[in-house]
């Protein structure tokens, strides 16, 4: 009782700060949460025992609280609806979208430090979020930025092995393979060969998956310009943040660019714990295996097309309608027509539809804003502003699709193309990127936190056969 007392306590808190400044009780409560560590690290070696307390009295007094019955749906259903997990850096309410920390992304956008007045959130700023439940200052931002900066350097046997790919292998598998290598140098697994102790875990956690999200940039970068541009590598720049960083090593300096890509990152970081990429994160790691293992897994759930991949596939979709009609100038007779023929053919229309979504993804409408601020002419981004309103009520017609709205995969792909990134096939290791800023935190939280081995129970179809003809006779 007094676990519930302290949390209708700690409502009430959050609502009378909220009342006191007219922002949002989620934002008003994280203001008050800020702190002057400007150190990432100590900031969250002062948060754990309390979140260990909170799971310790959960566990002791609350393990046998139901959250839910599972249905002969949930197990043949892909587990939708089923709550089966701990993930502390965003939730996805099925009509409001994601929420970082309880954020949403327009609170983010004004809550978050920017690199100018004005802008789009720095990455540091969610990543120091995610990971504390903080909003950071812009001190704590830039330092941030110069440890990434830091931990940067990739070793040249992680260049090697994308190097033993055929140029022509896909961008994602030249990706996982670095990461894949990456993990000869993890901190993790030397320290539990040595024999650390389980309360210590978090700390080479912590090193491996700031190491990896540091170097990420500069290994995909490489996989871009080892496809695209001859192999001429360009290298990191020491006065760039994050995001303009990667957006530098790419090739791509247009100030406009480097606000999409800090953008682009800071929403896909992270939605909820379920989704293919982030759970395989979680799953891989939970026998111990280290964060570069887990997060190589991820890339390669996320390289699936009916998740990551979508951004690749809906632009591929888009140049496919444009080429069959010869023009970007497409009226809406002629849409109806070809996505009846992609529906007809057993295809999905891609960037449509979602697990959890009930509603248009909101990362779909801040790039829909960004587009409409920077690029409002753009045929292409006209065409997906025409399909949003076109494709939805005929997957509604169909009966079965659950959400017949965009995606974030909708949009992102017609900005990079406006700002000459053209290489669809690259799209996803966009993503991956991104998708680090999210994994990474929960990964060090499971091990600070003590998660255990995830092991699910499964059913044979007999089973579940006999299990439906006793509830259906009783
Ligand atoms: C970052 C992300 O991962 S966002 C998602 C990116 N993926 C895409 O955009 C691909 C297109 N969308 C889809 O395939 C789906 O909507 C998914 C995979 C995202 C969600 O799948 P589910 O939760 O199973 O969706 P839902 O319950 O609505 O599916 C019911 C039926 O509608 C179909 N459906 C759902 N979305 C679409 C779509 N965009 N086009 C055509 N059919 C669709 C499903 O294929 C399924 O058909 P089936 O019963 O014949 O197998
Ligand atoms: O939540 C999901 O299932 C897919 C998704 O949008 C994401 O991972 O960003």
């Amino acid at each position: 009782m007094a676990f519930f007392r302290s949390v209708s306590a700690l409502s009430k808190l959050r609502s009378r700060v909220g009342q006191q400044t007219g922002l949002s009780n989620s934002v008003r409560w994280l203001q008050t949460q800020t702190s002057h560590n400007t150190d990432l690290k100590s900031e969250l070696q002062e948060l754990i025992p309390e979140y260990q307390e909170r799971v310790k009295k959960l566990k002791k007094d609350y393990g046998k609280v139901e959250l839910g019955n599972t249905t002969v749906d949930m197990v043949i259903g892909g587990m939708r609806g089923m709550t089966a997990l701990l993930w502390l850096g965003s939730a996805v309410d099925p009509e409001e979208g994601i929420r970082f920390r309880g954020m949403s992304i327009p609170e983010c956008q004004k809550a978050l430090p920017t690199a100018i007045p004005g802008g789009e959130p720095l990455p540091e700023g969610i990543l120091w979020l995610l990971l504390t439940g903080k909003i950071p200052s812009k001190e704590q931002v830039d330092s941030l930025s110069q440890e990434l900066r830091s931990r940067a350097t990739v070793p040249g046997f992680a260049y090697k092995a994308i190097d033993a790919l055929p140029v022509s292998a896909h961008p994602m598998t030249q990706f996982a393979t670095g990461v894949m290598a990456l993990q000869v140098e993890s901190e993790f697994q030397k320290a539990h060969q040595s024999g650390i102790h389980k309360t210590k875990y978090w700390e080479p956690t912590y090193e491996d998956c700031m190491n990896l999200i540091a170097r990420v940039p500069a290994v995909a970068a490489y996989v871009y310009r080892r496809i695209y541009k001859d192999g001429k590598i360009i290298p990191m720049d020491d006065s760039l943040d994050y995001g303009a960083n990667y957006s530098h090593m790419l090739g791509f300096d247009d100030p406009q660019m480097l606000e999409f890509m800090r953008l682009y990152i800071t929403i896909h970081s992270d939605h909820e714990g379920g989704n293919v990429s982030s759970h395989t994160a979680h799953l891989v790691a939970s026998p111990l295996s280290d964060p570069y293992l887990a997060f190589a897994a991820a890339l390669n759930g996320l390289a699936g097309p009916l998740h990551g991949l979508a951004n690749q596939e809906v632009l591929r979709w888009i140049r496919a309608v444009v080429a069959h009609f010869g023009t970007p100038h497409i009226n809406e007779e002629q849409l109806k027509d070809y996505i009846l023929k992609t529906l007809n053919s057993g295809q999905v229309v891609p960037g449509f539809g979602h697990g959890v979504l009930r509603k248009t993804d909101p990362r779909y409408t801040c790039q829909r804003e960004f587009a409409l601020k920077h690029l409002p002419d753009d045929p292409l981004f006209l065409l997906v502003s025409k399909l949003k309103d076109i494709v939805p009520p005929i997957l509604t017609q169909l009966g079965k699709v659950k959400n017949p709205w965009p995606n974030v995969d909708a949009h992102s792909g017609v900005l990079l193309n406006y700002y000459g990134l053209t290489e669809e096939n690259y799209f996803t290791v966009l993503f991956g990127v991104s998708r680090s800023f999210g994994v990474g935190p929960q990964l060090i939280w499971d091990r600070a936190l003590g998660m255990p081995l995830e092991r699910p129970k499964s059913v044979t179809l007999e089973r579940l056969e006999e299990l439906c003809a006793k509830a259906g006779s009783s």
